[in-house]
């Protein structure tokens, strides 16, 4: 079974009169130990598909499901904050908190003591390649490379196998994107996470076991990023 799967998924913003209905019925699945691209043109709705993922609202029509069973049978607020762990483009640390205090906050959030916290966001943060140099630095003295790994490491300290990364690389020049591809790879295939990213960056196609294109309100099937790809 997939760990996440989308079925017949429509969706309209409300706050907009009727509304344009941005999603008109997209399926798919997406497996744990991958590394899965969403692409489309700025508009097609890539974002939107990966914030009802995030259980921040639920579809008009259709379900999604986690381990089958579908974010409208579940309470949202505890899937937000013990199953969907989602990596921004700005990365969004909170900016009076340290680079640990920032990984420890997710697992403070959901009860654990915080002598523990601390140990393991000290132990996600060196999985993201980062030392003990970096632990009590405030993310504005952090450089941007830094600040996306300390938000990955949060991202892990949600304690879930679903990563959904809106633009994660955006904000960085090309090394840092290479490195955080590294990371996010690396996380699937060697620790089995489900790795989903919405991005702009065809550049980023070959990095993908799965690509999914989002067109006229729908997700084309999964398929090999093919040669000269366009969105
Ligand atoms: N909160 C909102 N209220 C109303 N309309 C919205 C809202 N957020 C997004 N939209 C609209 O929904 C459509 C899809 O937006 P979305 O951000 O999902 O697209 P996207 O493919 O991620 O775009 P981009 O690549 O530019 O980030 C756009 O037309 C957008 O203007």
């Amino acid at each position: 079974m997939d760990l996440m799967e989308l079925k017949d998924v429509s969706y309209r913003y409300r706050n907009s009169g009727q509304g344009v209905e941005i999603l008109k019925g997209i399926s798919c699945g997406f497996g744990l130990g991958k590394v899965y691209g969403i692409v489309g043109k700025s508009g097609s709705g890539k974002s939107t598909a990966l914030t009802l993922m995030a259980g921040l609202d639920l579809p008009e029509r259709g379900d999604i499901l986690y381990e089958g069973i579908s974010t409208r049978n579940m309470d949202l607020n505890l899937y937000r904050r013990t199953k969907a762990a989602v990596i921004y483009q700005s990365f969004q640390l909170f900016p009076l908190l340290t680079a640990l205090e920032n990984v420890m906050y997710p697992m403070e959030l959901n009860g654990m003591k915080r002598k523990e916290a601390r140990l393991q966001a000290g132990e996600y943060i060196r999985k993201v390649g980062l030392n003990e140099e970096a632990f009590h630095r405030f993310p504005s003295r952090l450089s941007g490379g830094e600040q996306q790994r300390i938000a990955i490491a949060r991202a892990l300290a949600m304690q879930t196998k679903l990563l959904l990364a809106d633009e994660p690389t955006g904000n960085l020049d090309s090394a840092n994107t290479g490195n955080i591809m590294d990371i996010l790879t690396r996380l699937a295939h060697e620790d089995g996470y489900c790795v989903v990213i919405v991005t702009h960056d065809l550049g980023l196609l070959d990095r993908m076991d799965c690509v999914l294109r989002m067109k006229d309100g729908l997700l084309e099937a999964c398929e090999e990023a093919p040669e000269g790809f366009v969105i």
